[in-house]
């Protein structure tokens, strides 16, 4: 199998910037996917931030519970819930999630010190957690940050437009734990729908990508992390950039696998549309191809993922978005 001798590249932050754009450039291009290095978070930061995911997980179920999900703030305690569509089975992840859903008011400011100040969070009863993660949403903010500055040479942005798209970009935080079982997915395939994707994970392997010649591994690699492209950069850039689809395989018996995603979108106000600076044929395999905001999109994502149809969704005519799961 051909694709099991590949294997995607890595940008090396510390390296001069035209090689890392060139690196990302290819990888997105041929990938969708790519490693970093050098990325500036500390090894200490990363142990600190797995040991307060696992304090979560552990916590009485009712604890849990307490943390309940609300869909339209992208925040709570999920149990393993995903239908894989291959197996017909439930995935095994469990997730907590935050997000900076203080950027929902219109023309929010976001404080790039702490982004999740103003946002509504529940804060699980584990000592320490509150600053460990915000700490970690700094860090992870401010290097998307640096990704999309990336990002915009290589495809020539003209600067006007990276204010526009990239000055308070709208991200979710979202600790996993996958079951240590081998007879189910941990996630069934999927595409991520925002911009880019910064996933940290244990030693435990598990990532595939879909490519034309099957599933390619991708292993955590030693003081890497993994980024990937979304949905909105695969609109935005008419396919040139790929949002590719992956699944999660746990592959160690008896041993569950963490791994903590940053899903960036661009700003939350900013109208995403086709970049003039990218010519050719439209290879996007974005269902939506009606330029929206990052706001409205991601409520009709949400909405989607809900099963309800676009139309019975109401959509705000700003970015303010409901929130409160019973108006939908
Ligand atoms: O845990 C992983 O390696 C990937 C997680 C993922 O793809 C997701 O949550 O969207
Ligand atoms: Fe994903």
């Amino acid at each position: 199998d051909e694709a099991l001798l590949k294997s995607v590249p890595t940008v090396d932050l510390s390296a001069p910037t035209e090689e890392s754009v060139a690196t990302m450039q290819s990888a997105l291009k041929q990938w969708g996917f790519f490693y970093v290095k050098n990325h500036g978070v500390s090894a200490s930061l990363v142990q600190e931030q797995f040991g307060a995911a696992e304090a979560v997980f552990a916590l009485p179920t009712q604890d849990k519970r307490n943390l309940t999900f609300e869909p339209m703030l992208d925040i709570g305690w999920l149990a393993s819930q995903g239908l894989d569509e291959e197996s017909g089975k439930l995935d095994t992840k469990e997730g907590f999630m935050l997000s900076t859903n203080g950027l929902f008011e219109k023309n929010a400011s976001l404080d790039r010190e702490d982004p999740l100040k103003g946002s509504r969070l529940k804060w699980p009863p584990v000592k320490g957690y509150e600053a460990t993660m915000r700490r970690w949403t700094k860090e992870l903010y401010a290097l998307n940050l640096k990704l999309n500055d990336i990002l915009f040479d290589a495809v020539g942005l003209q600067s006007a437009e990276r204010g526009r798209l990239a000055s308070r970009p709208f991200v979710i935080v979202k600790q996993l734990r996958y079951a240590p079982t081998l007879d189910q997915l941990g996630a069934g395939s999927h595409a991520d729908w925002g911009s880019l994707t910064v996933l940290v994970t244990d030693d435990v392997p598990g990532l595939e990508i879909e490519t034309e010649e099957g599933w390619l591994p991708v292993p955590p690699r030693p003081d890497c992390f993994i980024v990937n492209a979304g949905d909105q950069v695969d609109f935005w850039t008419r396919g040139f950039f790929k949002s590719a689809n992956h699944r999660v395989r746990p592959s160690e018996p008896g041993k569950p696998r963490y791994s903590t995603a940053l899903f960036a979108y661009f700003d939350y106000e900013a109208l995403v549309t086709p970049l003039a600076e990218i010519q050719g044929e439209d290879l996007t395999k974005r269902a939506t191809k009606e330029p929206v905001t990052t706001g409205d999109y991601f409520a009709l994502k949400l909405c989607e993922s809900i099963g309800k149809p676009p139309e019975d969704c109401r959509l705000p005519s700003g970015p303010t978005i409901m929130h409160d799961a019973s108006e939908l």
